[in-house]
């Protein structure tokens, strides 16, 4: 069968379900939490940012409702932890993003963090809060999206203990660097007390991170939830490409080193070798044909920021810099992809007489998730959607994440397991994207589930 999400009637009366907090609540959690932004009418809540602050407020205070210890860590992330009834046993870690992209939808990171403190709410509602087998901590994590500073997961990257003593010193475009903006909120951060942000592997017991799908295939196959067998790797580039700014209307065609230009053509040509990789990459390059074939499928680039200066129409361009976002499941094939751009790259800048400069901004390998989490999930979520929807035949669908998650940086330090919740049209990183209440309650009741068979 498959779940319309629109399901009501007597759903409501079976007792365990808690459709005012896990869905009703949550929805409205979730839609305040869309209001709380930098943007003028649109949403955006970059890494402590005046919004960020306001969101770790609000995530707190619903942590504190939940009955959950709550403090706030050197990063910025946000943690609420219950010791349940062993508190020395290795905790579950629970949790997604709280910044978002620019521009963004009110689910991406929101309702991973929402749906587990609901999932809480109602164990404490049900008395079951204390009797938790193990210890269970809510983490709202600082900074996913990487929108600001360009390297991602600097939030779960603290907690995995896999950040460079050096990113503290990484600027944004205003130069300002991460430190700089954690003592503007007054955390004074040293590299010391970043590197003791790291848990130890021996305290966790595994993350889970409930997240949309930001893809069609839930939506596709009929089911609200589905399990995430692994996540692309992916690597960030800041191309630079510099030539000689000039007259638009004195210097000849044949004499001019244009920046723009060339970018164009680089970016032309990126798209064409991911779209056909094959066609690109030489067999006997460090890429086996079976790491081309796996990247004919499933190779993502995508060029999302570009800037010039002078940024004048009657100028030619002295300078171009853009973003290269490349994804792929095969972490070999990625890398082949990116040492082959980059030769073209050098070609291409060296035939039009400009210079190029690329700056590895980010790499992040791919990721599998832990088998037996997965099937804890995947459990999970097909008692919430029985008890939602009375007997279903099919098997909840697993599939792979194209999108980043902070699972990936939580793989650093213990096993994870993700569980996608269906998205309207799969959109994502926009104002449109949109989750049913009835999957939203879903989600909560698969998490509910989740914990009490922990
Ligand atoms: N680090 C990331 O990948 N961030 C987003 N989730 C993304 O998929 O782009
Ligand atoms: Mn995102
Ligand atoms: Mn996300």
């Amino acid at each position: 069968s498959t779940f319309s999400g629109n399901e009501t009637g007597d759903l409501e009366k079976q007792g365990d379900l808690f459709p005012q907090i896990l869905r009703d609540e949550a929805v409205g959690r979730l839609y305040q939490l869309g209001k709380v932004s930098d943007g003028n009418g649109y949403l955006e809540r970059t890494f402590l940012s005046p919004a960020s602050m306001r969101a770790i407020n609000a995530i707190r205070e619903w942590m504190e409702d939940a009955g959950l210890r709550t403090w706030v860590d050197q990063m910025g992330n946000v943690h609420g932890r219950v010791e349940g009834a062993n508190p020395n046993a290795e905790a579950l870690l629970i949790g997604s993003h709280m910044d978002t992209v620019v521009d963004a939808g009110m689910f991406d990171g929101s309702l991973g963090i929402v749906s587990a403190i609901s999932a809480l709410k109602a164990l404490k509602v049900n008395g079951k809060l204390e009797k938790l087998k193990r210890p269970v901590e809510v983490i709202a994590f600082c900074d996913e999206e990487g929108v600001r500073f360009q390297t991602t997961f600097l939030g779960s990257g603290a907690i995995a203990g896999i950040l460079p003593a050096t990113t503290l010193e990484i600027s944004d475009k205003r130069d300002t660097m991460i430190k700089d903006v954690l003592k503007e909120n007054s955390i004074d951060i040293t590299e010391e007390s970043l590197l003791q942000l790291k848990y130890d592997p021996k305290s966790v017991w595994g993350y889970v991170e409930i997240h949309i799908e930001q893809g069609p295939v839930l939506e596709q196959k009929g089911f609200p939830l589905g399990v995430v067998k692994g996540i692309a790797g992916q690597t960030r580039l800041k191309v630079t490409v510099r030539g000689s700014q000039g007259h638009a209307g004195t210097v000849p065609m044949s004499m001019r080193q244009d920046p723009m230009a060339a970018a164009a053509e680089l970016i032309v040509v990126m798209e064409s070798l991911c779209k056909s990789p094959e066609e690109f990459l030489s067999y006997d390059d460090h890429c086996s044909d079976s790491s081309v074939k796996s990247l004919s499928s499933s190779l993502v680039c995508t060029v999302g920021e570009i800037s010039t200066w002078p940024s004048a129409s009657n100028v030619i361009p002295g300078q171009v810099t853009y973003t290269v976002d490349i994804r792929a499941i095969d972490d070999l094939g990625r890398e082949a992809v990116i040492y082959d751009l980059s030769k073209r790259i050098y070609q291409i800048c060296d035939k039009r007489s400009v210079s190029c400069n690329i700056e590895h901004k980010h790499d992040a390998g791919a990721v599998i998730c832990d088998s037996e989490l997965s099937s804890q999930l995947k459990s999970a979520a097909y008692s919430a959607l029985k008890k939602m929807e009375g007997d279903i035949q099919d098997e909840v669908p697993t599939l792979m994440s194209g999108a980043g998650h902070d699972a990936m940086a939580m793989s650093h330090l213990t096993k994870v397991g993700m569980l996608f919740v269906r998205c309207r049209g799969g959109i994502s990183h926009s104002p449109q994207e949109h989750v049913l209440d009835n999957d939203v309650w879903a989600a909560g009741l698969a998490t509910l589930s989740f914990l009490e068979n922990l």
